[in-house]
């Protein structure tokens, strides 16, 4: 059994720190929200955050483990970053796969194989570019994913990378995950008909802040100084 069917939504039931929703408890209660509204896995940070979607869920968890500065390589950047997350339930661990330097100086070829021999998960790369996704595949990940495109310079546009979905499913020999500043139906559909297996969706889903916030800056810019009935 694939752990991530194609076609999947996957819920990526992640806090910002300072944020009001920032709880396990309440990224608990978005996995099972997500469950109820036919996500097929969940995406979650930490394993204080991963146990708890564990008890509610038997939903596949892709763990992941922000550490250090988010500037650099910081998604579950070493494989001792990984450790917890699995031991807390997590089904497939996510990680940096950039082509920039890992804080530990390791390869992301030995990462990789660490996990996979003592952990015995597979790995999801999360990738900027092609180049990337290519070296991440013949390193030994299992996926890529689109995550960190447009978070590794030169600017972050407002939409998804479509673009870098249809490249790397074309250049790849496993599945592809599109990630990053998905939003809308149209914007699940373009990924999915770029050639995304399955689609992880964040911050429209489990962030009412950033919620609110989109649809707040689409109110009239009279808005707050026109008079009131
Ligand atoms: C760049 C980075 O650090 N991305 C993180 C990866 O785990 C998360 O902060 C995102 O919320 C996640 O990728 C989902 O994306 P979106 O929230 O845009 O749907």
């Amino acid at each position: 059994m694939t752990l991530l069917p194609p076609g999947s939504l996957v819920v990526s039931c992640q806090s910002i720190p300072g944020d009001p929703f920032d709880s396990a408890e309440l990224m608990a209660l978005m996995a099972r929200a997500a469950e109820l509204g036919g996500a097929g896995a969940i995406r979650a940070n930490g394993a204080e955050h991963v146990a708890a979607i564990r008890a509610v869920t038997a939903l596949p968890i892709i763990g992941i483990n922000k550490l250090g500065d988010p500037s650099g390589v910081f998604i579950t950047p070493t494989f001792e970053s990984a450790v917890d997350v699995v031991g807390a339930g997590a089904d497939l661990i996510a990680l940096d796969g950039t082509l920039r330097p890992r804080p530990d100086g390791q390869s992301l070829r030995r990462q990789i194989e660490r996990i996979h021999q003592e952990l015995g998960v597979p790995i999801l790369a999360d990738v900027d570019s092609v180049d990337a996704g290519l070296a991440a595949r013949d390193a030994g990940a299992d996926y890529v994913a689109t995550t960190l495109s447009g978070y590794t310079g030169g600017g972050t546009p407002t939409g998804p990378d479509v673009d870098l979905v249809r490249r790397l499913a074309a250049a790849v020999d496993c599945p592809v995950v599109a990630e990053g500043r998905i939003r809308t139906p149209e914007h699940v559909r373009a990924v999915c008909d770029a050639g995304a297996h399955a689609v992880v969706v964040g911050s429209a889903i489990t962030n009412p802040t950033h919620i609110t916030t989109r649809l707040a800056s689409a109110t009239s810019p009279n808005w707050s100084t026109r008079s009131r009935p």
